[in-house]
């Protein structure tokens, strides 16, 4: 197991990056804790992937130092990196039986047999391949490739990390969410430092103590999964966490107000006069917008509800702008003068995307 260091780490796949769009990668300084558990999020084409390589050595970053345990490592090759890799498909000897393929990586490494017998196993056993250890695998399905996939990368307990792309997408919907409870509870046994890739926010919260959020080539924010939900840093992570995500709305804020078209909305802290070229927006989560009882309140109307069991998101609209708000399954939700009020402590204010902290208001 290893620390591993990304310094101002940054990668464009064309020579002559000129500006910051050129980069699949934008300037990352960041450091993975020997046994953490990490998930790195974000959309389809945000960078995870360049990243997760620039990490296991299968691309040398256009700038920028990997180190692991302080040494560094940005020109070693991935065979000289100690790293196990799972990839989105299987990659596995179809000719070679289960045990077979889970033994190679350390029959590979000289690993002594009764070692070795051990650890597949051990390995099979909680993969649930005990079963099937002494048949090919060129006759198993989809799934059962995959989980040896998993295993291959599992087996080795020395690796400097273990690193997943996507690993459960051809996996069926049932098998996922055991194979994800079992990665989670391999981590707490073996303390392994895991890096998950996934663009499935369920995926990364259930695995990691730690999320990584990519935007547009952008580590966005770093936190626990309650951090991003409580905090997000940016407003794509307030939208990307949660569901339903953040409620973003273009405003001016200055002091303790906000403006939102013709209303104003109070906010907890104080905020000096923001705007002027920027997009100044505040974001709300919709378990923090609430139905007025009173007759007060912001006017808005309602556009559609939906029962979730136990709850309901009720679709509305401020000022022709849709917002949405989670309430209980037993609330009514009024036809017609429908009033809100935002929880002010929940309020974030963001400048071009970006959370800007205020100041206790006075
Ligand atoms: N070999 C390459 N050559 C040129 N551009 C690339 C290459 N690989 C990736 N890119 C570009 O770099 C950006 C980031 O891609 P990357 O695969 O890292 O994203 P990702 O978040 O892993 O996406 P996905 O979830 O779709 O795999 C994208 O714009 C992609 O088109």
């Amino acid at each position: 197991m290893a620390r591993i260091t990304l310094d101002t780490v940054a990668h464009a796949y064309g020579n002559r990056p000129t500006a910051p769009e050129h980069y699949a990668l934008k300037p990352l300084t960041h450091v993975w804790e020997n046994g953490g558990a990490y998930a790195l999020l974000g959309p389809s084409g945000c960078g995870k992937t360049t990243l997760l390589n620039i990490i296991s050595g299968l691309i040398t970053p256009s700038q920028g130092r990997v180190l692991f345990d302080g040494t560094d490592v940005t020109q070693l090759p991935t065979e000289a990196r100690n790293i196990a890799q799972v990839f989105q498909f299987p990659v596995i000897y179809d000719t070679m039986t289960v045990r077979e393929n889970l033994a190679f990586p350390l029959r590979n490494r000289g690993v002594p047999q009764p070692v070795i017998d051990r650890r597949v196993a051990e390995i099979a056993e909680m993969l649930g391949l005990a079963e099937t250890l002494q048949r090919r695998a060129r006759g198993l399905t989809a799934d059962a490739k995959q989980k040896i996939s998993l295993g291959r990368g599992l087996v080795r307990p020395d690796v400097n990390a273990i690193l997943f792309d996507e690993p459960l997408t051809v996996i069926d919907p049932h098998l996922k969410w055991q194979l994800r409870s079992q990665l989670k509870r391999l981590h707490r046994e073996f303390d392994f430092t895991m890096i998950y890739v996934t663009h499935d926010q369920t995926e990364a919260l259930t695995f990691a103590d730690t999320v990584v959020v990519m935007y547009e080539g952008e580590v966005v924010q770093v936190g626990t999964p309650d951090e991003l939900f409580d905090r997000p840093n940016h407003t794509f992570v307030g939208y990307f966490i949660g569901s339903p995500g953040m409620n973003v709305l273009p405003a001016e804020v200055a002091g303790t107000t906000a403006r939102v078209g013709a209303h104003q909305i109070r906010l907890a802290e104080a905020y000096p006069a923001l705007g002027k070229g920027h997009r100044v927006e505040i974001g709300i989560r919709p378990e923090f917008v609430r139905l007025s009882r009173d007759g007060d309140g912001i006017p808005v109307g309602v556009t559609r509800v939906d029962d979730i069991g136990r709850l309901k998101i009720v679709q509305i609209t401020l000022d022709g702008l849709p917002l949405k708000l989670v309430a209980s399954e037993d609330t009514e939700i009024p036809a017609a003068d429908a009033r809100v009020r935002f929880q002010e402590d929940r309020i974030g204010v963001f400048v071009d995307g970006h959370r800007v902290s205020g100041r206790p208001a006075s």
